[in-house]
């Protein structure tokens, strides 16, 4: 089964979105825009939270959130107590979030990486495996309330 994808951010994240959008569907992924549809002012939250609230209720295995520097995104996703969002400006960094954190969600900062470094953050994030182990109590106890 094709891995379901969700995506969203607000203005600034949106020229990387539809780029991404178009690249991941036609490597077999199922992908869902949550939005903005336009590159005219948004307000990020506003796509955030029904795309976190989505991966919450299972309807995809993760999510990719853009916006200017990234920090606006994730921290709304991480609002979310089902979300783990990491903010991401190289592969290193995104192989990490997976392999340690378990990351559900990679927010990307459009305005401080080029896309070429934006698709191959994408692609690290979406590929790599949670290496479980001795992380795997420290990402259950990330979670509170
Ligand atoms: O949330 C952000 C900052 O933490 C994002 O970078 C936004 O994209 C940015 O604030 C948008 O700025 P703009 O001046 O309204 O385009």
């Amino acid at each position: 089964m094709a891995k379901r994808i969700a995506i969203g951010g607000d203005h600034a994240g949106f020229e990387y979105k539809e780029m991404l959008v178009e690249k991941l569907k036609k490597q077999g992924y199922e992908v869902k825009d949550f939005g903005p549809f336009s590159d005219a002012s948004v307000d990020y939250p506003d796509y955030v939270h029904p795309l976190c609230t989505a991966i919450e209720k299972g309807e995809f295995d993760q999510g990719i959130v853009i916006c200017g520097s990234g920090n606006g995104v994730a921290m709304t996703a991480n609002k979310h107590q089902g979300i783990r969002a990491a903010l991401c400006w190289n592969t290193a960094l995104a192989s990490l979030a997976r392999r340690h954190n378990n990351a559900n969600v990679i927010a990307i900062p459009a305005r401080f990486v080029n896309f070429q470094d934006t698709e191959n953050m994408v692609e690290t994030f979406l590929t790599t495996d949670f290496e479980g182990g001795r992380h795997k109590n420290r990402v259950n106890k990330i979670a509170c309330g």
